[in-house]
């Protein structure tokens, strides 16, 4: 594991988006794996600017988001498809992007469907992650064993609350979506992972030193050959620093 530690939330995104810019540049085809949450904003923020600048172009990226909440309408605003719109999507050229569909009929195929569009396209070049405060990568939660492929998940407690803030109530928030499990995030050829904050503080420390294990379920990368961690201070803040390289 490579671990690059910035002083704040604003470097930790620009050090990110270079990351993928600079795979745009090498690979105009590159299939991108992209998350939502608070903590890549920034990173999108950053890439639209750069694409606003004529540095990076996205016109022939195919994209697969990590995951979406299940039976929450595309249109409603927390759905994951509206975020990567807001965020990012409506912003740039990218014509192929996909999201799990959470309001599949038959949820069972989704998950099998989306699995093969993947493999169709060769597979993620570089998948971007954010991390939740249990150590949840994806929609991947806590769990007896860890997950191979995109499926239905029932969110824990602690992420449906973490996730109220951004609904009304804790009552609103979906108790389940459809991720991609811990495999597919593994065959991404590379894998960034952005942690921002002192509350992820633990998942991290749990991810780099801790044993591999589903109930921390990030701390599989650690068996991942390309990963790389971006984080800003208060992320790293339990990690040794002869661990990582200070930006
Ligand atoms: N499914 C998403 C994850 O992909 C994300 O990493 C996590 C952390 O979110 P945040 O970045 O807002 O802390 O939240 C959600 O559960």
């Amino acid at each position: 594991m490579k671990i690059l530690v910035c002083k704040n939330y604003d470097e930790m995104s620009e050090r990110a988006a270079r990351i993928f810019a600079a795979q745009l540049i090498l690979k105009p085809d590159t299939v991108l794996g992209l998350a939502t949450g608070s903590t890549p904003e920034g990173m999108y923020a950053s890439l639209v600017e750069k694409y606003n600048e004529g540095k990076i172009d996205f016109s022939e990226v195919t994209s697969f988001n990590l995951d979406e909440y299940y039976n929450l309408p595309k249109e409603n605003d927390q759905s994951y498809d509206y975020f990567m719109k807001k965020h990012l999507f409506n912003h740039v050229n990218i014509k192929n992007y996909n999201l799990p569909n959470g309001m599949a009929e038959d949820v069972e195929k989704e998950c099998k469907d989306y699995e093969a569009k993947i493999d169709a396209a060769g597979g993620i070049d570089i998948q971007v992650l954010g991390i939740g405060q249990n150590g949840h990568i994806g929609f991947n939660e806590p769990a007896s064993a860890f997950k191979k492929e995109t499926h239905l998940v029932e969110l824990t407690e602690s992420t449906i609350e973490a996730n109220s803030r951004f609904f009304e109530s804790a009552d609103e928030v979906p108790k389940k979506a459809v991720s991609m499990g811990t495999g597919t995030i593994m065959k991404s050829k590379k894998i960034v992972l952005l942690a921002s904050g002192e509350a992820k503080a633990d998942a991290i420390a749990k991810t780099v030193y801790g044993d591999i294990d589903p109930m921390v379920p990030a701390s599989i990368l650690q068996l991942h050959k390309d990963v790389v961690l971006v984080l800003d201070e208060k992320a790293a803040s339990k990690l040794d620093p002869k661990d990582y390289t200070r930006m």
